[in-house]
């Protein structure tokens, strides 16, 4: 058992149209720890993660927070405690990064003048302050994610959910804006499938396979050369926080060869 669980999902089970895509997954997310959310395709990460921040309902089983059922709390209220950065964004017409910041802060209540204070300081930190008025559907892909990774920032919640959140962020952004939320201590579980990255911030890693917890532990205790065969059909190590492939990936496709 963990020593201080913040987040606890217990004999979770999600079914989308009637097919089971999660099935009696339990794991418990440590209070100021970085946990890792990893699998193949189609594993059910995204599922997973969208129960925590409660776009879906799961069929059975249970989310807690600090002891809590999900259940005892409204939508605003878990939302100000477990926020959530997700694949693709939301309508942006007419909107500004400013907007896009200032609306995740209605969640919080702040007075106007610290609000744009705390609007302003997010911007800066995801390196959109002079973008900060402009229509944010002229913003580039990454820009576009670090305006809603500024939205998360601001709102600083107790538990970070990030579904890939490198996602479209140059190298630089993914080590600032993953280097922040570690350095606030939060608790984070954060869908990765870049398992170098995965091995560099998380203290645990979850490996799900068809909807199913398969393995967790350290990162280096998990991403052993046989998890990496059997899971994701590569034949590779983890050296560090490096990920050193050996050979052609398996199935008999060599992605490289049209680079030789
Ligand atoms: N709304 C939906 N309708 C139909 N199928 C769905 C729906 N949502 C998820 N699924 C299916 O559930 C399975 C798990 O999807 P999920 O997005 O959770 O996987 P993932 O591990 O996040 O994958 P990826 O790494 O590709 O993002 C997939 O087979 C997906 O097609």
């Amino acid at each position: 058992m963990p020593d201080d669980p913040i987040l606890e999902i217990q004999d979770l089970s999600v079914a989308v149209g009637g097919l089971p895509y999660v099935r009696n997954l339990s794991l418990c997310v440590e209070r100021g720890r970085f946990h890792g959310l990893l699998g193949p395709n189609g594993a059910g990460k995204t599922t997973l993660l969208r129960v925590l921040y409660r776009a879906i309902a799961p069929q059975s089983g249970e989310v807690r927070l600090n002891g809590r059922p999900q259940s005892d709390f409204s939508p605003a209220q878990w939302a100000r405690h477990v926020g959530a950065l997700v694949q693709g964004g939301g309508l942006l017409s007419g909107l500004t990064p400013e907007d896009i910041v200032e609306i995740g802060l209605t969640l919080r209540e702040r007075p106007s003048a610290k609000r744009k204070e705390a609007v302003q300081d997010a911007l800066s930190l995801v390196g959109l302050q002079d973008k900060a008025r402009q229509d944010a559907e002229s913003l580039s892909g990454g820009e576009l994610q670090r305006c809603y990774f500024a939205q998360l920032l601001a709102c600083d919640p107790e538990v970070y959910v990030l579904d890939e959140p490198t996602n479209h962020l140059d190298l630089h952004y993914q080590l600032r804006l993953l280097d922040e939320v570690r350095r606030r201590g939060r608790s984070a579980i954060v869908s990765f499938h870049d398992l170098g990255m995965a091995a560099r911030y998380c203290d645990t890693v979850h490996l799900i396979q068809e909807g199913q917890l398969v393995a967790e532990g350290p990162p280096q205790a998990v991403l052993t050369p046989e998890v990496l065969h059997q899971h994701y059909r590569v034949d590779g190590r983890l050296d560090g926080h490096s990920l050193k492939l050996e050979g052609p990936v398996l199935d008999g496709t060599d992605p490289l060869r049209v680079f030789r």
